[in-house]
């Protein structure tokens, strides 16, 4: 891989109405022939990863060879024995409930999406969305802050815009006691993971373990809690055209993403034919979904795959997705070794905090982000 590279444009641009489409975004994941040509190779494996936390480079590598054959054809997969304690995954969803159940409305007022340029803070339902549905989802979002890491970084953290003041919006202590001490425990747990993760990622790809240490020194990631209240009609058991979509159809911006949930499921994946496999969660496990920085490192070989949210159950259902990135001021580009002999790259070199702002800011209405924009309903 080039150590340096000029970007004539920051990013391959995404256009508001092209962002709007599922035929767009199946577009953005580029044209070669899928590994999975139908639905009966589509598997979400469950990883048992305790041997990567062996001292045998065998063992970490059984781990990776099934990590690489989940995101050759699903992209998507669990992990189970995974080290993340059960006190911080309990502790997160019950910060969650509380936060979207007792955190005063006017007081969510004062910590607004349309305060934050880094897509941070309170995200009332239907004010974004990411494939023209309204969405019934309620969520929070935050980044990285040093207090959020217990290794810490090389103090280069930079925000997706490059700016370094800290832009997270907390809820008021005295109204909710022990959120961001609940919050931090199961951040700092889920980081760490994440940088163990990525190890294997490298291992997955035949490049030495440590390749992509350098490229995660200050890496980002965004936390966000998510609430979908039950359906307000009974939803089909199965896709529909007219179901309550939770959250629309996309992809994941970063490396990858860490999905830990309640009981309630909702999380739907679009499988090679078009149809929605419904990811039941399985106790104890997170599911991981390659995100689009692995799709374009591999040129595609690993899948950034199209899924979406539908509570289609009678229970509240909480999510926590972190979304794992690299320095946001990293350049990712097609590494050598995933292109063929006189094969080209699929993806121009983008800059990682730029690409995933970029893509975050098109659901607005506007697609020109949430910052002091205070018409930003959507709705078809
Ligand atoms: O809530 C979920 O189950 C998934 C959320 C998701 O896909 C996302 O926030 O990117
Ligand atoms: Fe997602």
């Amino acid at each position: 891989m080039a150590a340096a590279v000029s970007i004539a444009r920051a990013t391959d641009s995404t256009t508001l109405q092209e962002a709007r489409s599922t035929d767009y975004i199946k577009s953005r994941l580029g044209s070669s022939k899928p590994a999975v040509v139908n639905d009966a190779d589509f598997k979400i494996p469950i990883i048992d990863i305790s041997p990567s936390f062996s001292s045998s480079l065998a063992a970490r590598q059984a781990v990776a060879d099934q990590i690489h054959a989940a995101c050759t054809t699903s992209g998507f997969f669990y992990i189970t024995q995974h080290g993340v304690s059960t006190a911080s995954r309990t502790g997160i969803l019950r910060q969650a409930e509380r936060f979207f159940k007792e955190y005063p409305r006017d007081k969510k007022e004062e910590m607004h999406l349309r305060k934050s340029k880094l897509g941070y803070g309170w995200e009332p339902s239907s004010y974004t969305s990411i494939a023209g549905d309204v969405e019934s989802k309620e969520a929070f979002n935050f980044g990285y802050e040093g207090g959020l890491d217990r290794e810490g970084g090389d103090g280069l953290y930079r925000n997706l815009d490059g700016t370094s003041e800290c832009g997270n919006m907390w809820p008021e202590e005295g109204k909710l006691e022990g959120f961001y001490k609940g919050v931090r425990a199961y951040y700092a747990e889920v980081l760490q993971l994440s940088r163990h993760i990525f190890r294997l990622f490298a291992l997955s790809l035949s490049l030495p373990e440590n390749y992509f240490d350098p490229m995660m020194t200050h890496p980002g990631g965004i936390c966000r809690l998510l609430h979908y209240p039950p359906p307000t009609s009974p939803q089909p058991s199965t896709a529909s055209s007219d179901e309550e979509i939770g959250l629309g159809a996309h992809t994941d911006y970063e490396c990858f993403t860490l999905l830990h949930s309640s009981s309630a499921p909702g999380l739907e994946i679009l499988t090679p034919s078009g149809s929605w496999h419904r990811a039941v969660p399985v106790p104890g496990s997170f599911i991981v979904n390659v995100a689009d920085f692995l799709m374009r490192w591999t040129n595609g070989v690993y899948k950034s795959t199209i899924h979406r949210v539908v509570n289609r159950g009678s229970e509240e259902r909480y999510s926590v997705p972190f979304f794992f990135s690299v320095n946001y001021d990293q350049v990712v580009e097609t590494l050598e070794t995933c292109l063929k002999e006189g094969e080209e790259s699929k993806y121009p070199p983008i800059k990682a905090g730029e690409y995933i702002l970029e893509r975050l800011n098109t659901t607005t209405k506007d697609g020109k982000g949430f910052f002091g924009n205070a018409d930003v309903v959507e709705g078809k």
